[in-house]
């Protein structure tokens, strides 16, 4: 089967290089719910996103207008990248450079109003637990709470003013030095207001990221931050919609799943889970994706009887922006870096809520008791027969 590379851009370019305008608008209809208003973003932005060689784009989501509560508005931005140093660069070396080039795009993400901005899964490190190899990787891992990763957050988000999702490899120095996939959340002042951990590790293809942690143990917060509430989804945790659903239950307004994922694996489901997950619970949900292929010193298997090879396959960008009421941005494209810069209006939320009342006819006391009984090791499926 076909599967792209860096050459194929975008699903969008293609449709616009190839769709009569009335075919393009139907299909974006069905395919974004309906066509968002871009953003007016400064030119100087677009002139430092180009001089540092990463695409810019923003659009706006509206909501009605309201008569006893004002528009809530806030500007996320969604942050994807490739690794700008080869994988068997010194460690300290390629840490270095990816704060270099998010400090660059966090410059830009200001010059656009971005209030909260989000970093793609472990950020600062190629995704190389493909290899299964512990050195150097592990290295790789840090402090959530006082890591030089999380203080160069805290200086980007208070002269920013902005809150700061980092997605990092953590090693929990407090706790038997154990690494988990975590991301910490750094509010606009610049202080550190908690962390979140992966709730789901994936065991699938080359991801054997279940060699290095487990399943997070910190369950589903949600930050309250001055712009809203937020929590993060960490990758694999889409393919799961209780996970979603439990960040929902807690108060979150959006959603962010920093991801590292590539197209052999889950291209076609990606523009489907994170905006589904928008609609299932009346929320924002921002999906962010890794970009290019990254290549790794040694040979390493799938377990699949097939070739040892040195990297994971490519990894397709296209992050983009869902909403409640199922519109979405188009992506980013699959094979640049990119900021994606989303104004929301968060009473869209409770408006499509009052309108699907999801979280009325949901019966979750119904399925908290059907799981309770179906989680237990000696429960039989109800499964009717002749
Ligand atoms: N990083 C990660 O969890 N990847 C798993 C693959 C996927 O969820 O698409």
């Amino acid at each position: 089967m076909a599967m792209a590379g860096a050459e194929w851009k975008s699903l969008e370019e293609c449709l616009e290089k190839h769709l009569p305008l009335p075919d393009l608008q139907e299909v974006k209809r069905v395919l974004y719910g309906k066509e968002l208003r871009k953003l007016d973003l400064p030119r100087e932005a677009f002139e430092a996103a180009s001089r540092e060689d990463f695409e810019l784009q923003g659009y706006a989501f509206e909501a009605a207008e309201e008569q006893l509560r004002r528009p809530r508005i806030v500007r996320v931005g969604l942050v994807q990248n490739r690794t700008p140093l080869p994988a068997d660069a010194p460690v300290a070396e390629q840490v270095s450079a990816l704060h270099r080039r998010i400090k660059a795009i966090i410059e830009v993400a200001a010059m656009c109003g971005v209030n909260i901005i989000c970093f793609q899964e472990a950020w600062t490190m190629p995704f190389a637990f493909c290899t299964r190899e512990k050195l150097p990787w592990t290295e790789f891992a840090e402090s959530a709470e006082d890591g030089p990763t999380t203080r160069f957050c805290q200086k980007l988000a208070k002269n920013h003013d902005m809150v700061v999702v980092s997605p990092i490899l953590e090693r929990d120095s407090e706790h038997g030095d154990v690494l988990w996939n975590t991301a910490v959340v750094i509010s606009n002042s610049g202080a550190v207001l908690g962390k979140t951990r992966k709730n789901h590790i994936p065991r699938v293809g080359d991801f054997n990221e279940s060699t290095y942690y487990m399943e997070g143990n910190l369950g589903h917060p949600v930050f309250q931050t001055q712009f809203g509430r937020i929590a993060v989804n960490i990758c694999y945790g889409r393919h799961h919609p209780l996970n979603w659903l439990m960040y929902s239950i807690n108060g979150a307004e959006i959603i962010f799943n920093p991801s590292a994922t590539i197209g052999a694996l889950s291209e076609s489901l990606w523009p489907i889970e994170a905006r589904n997950a928008a609609i299932a619970n009346h929320c924002f949900t921002c999906a962010i994706n890794r970009v290019g292929t990254e290549h790794f010193p040694n040979e390493f298997t799938s377990g699949d009887g097939k070739k040892a090879h040195q990297d994971f396959g490519y990894f397709y960008g296209s992050s983009y922006v869902a909403a409640p009421d199922g519109s979405r941005t188009p992506g980013l494209s699959r094979n640049q870096d990119g900021l994606l810069v989303a104004k929301l209006n968060l009473n869209l939320c409770q408006q499509v809520n009052d309108v699907w009342n999801f979280k009325m006819t949901g019966r979750y006391e119904m399925y908290a008791r059907e799981l309770a009984e179906a989680v237990k090791p000696n429960y039989r499926p109800t499964i009717v027969k002749e």
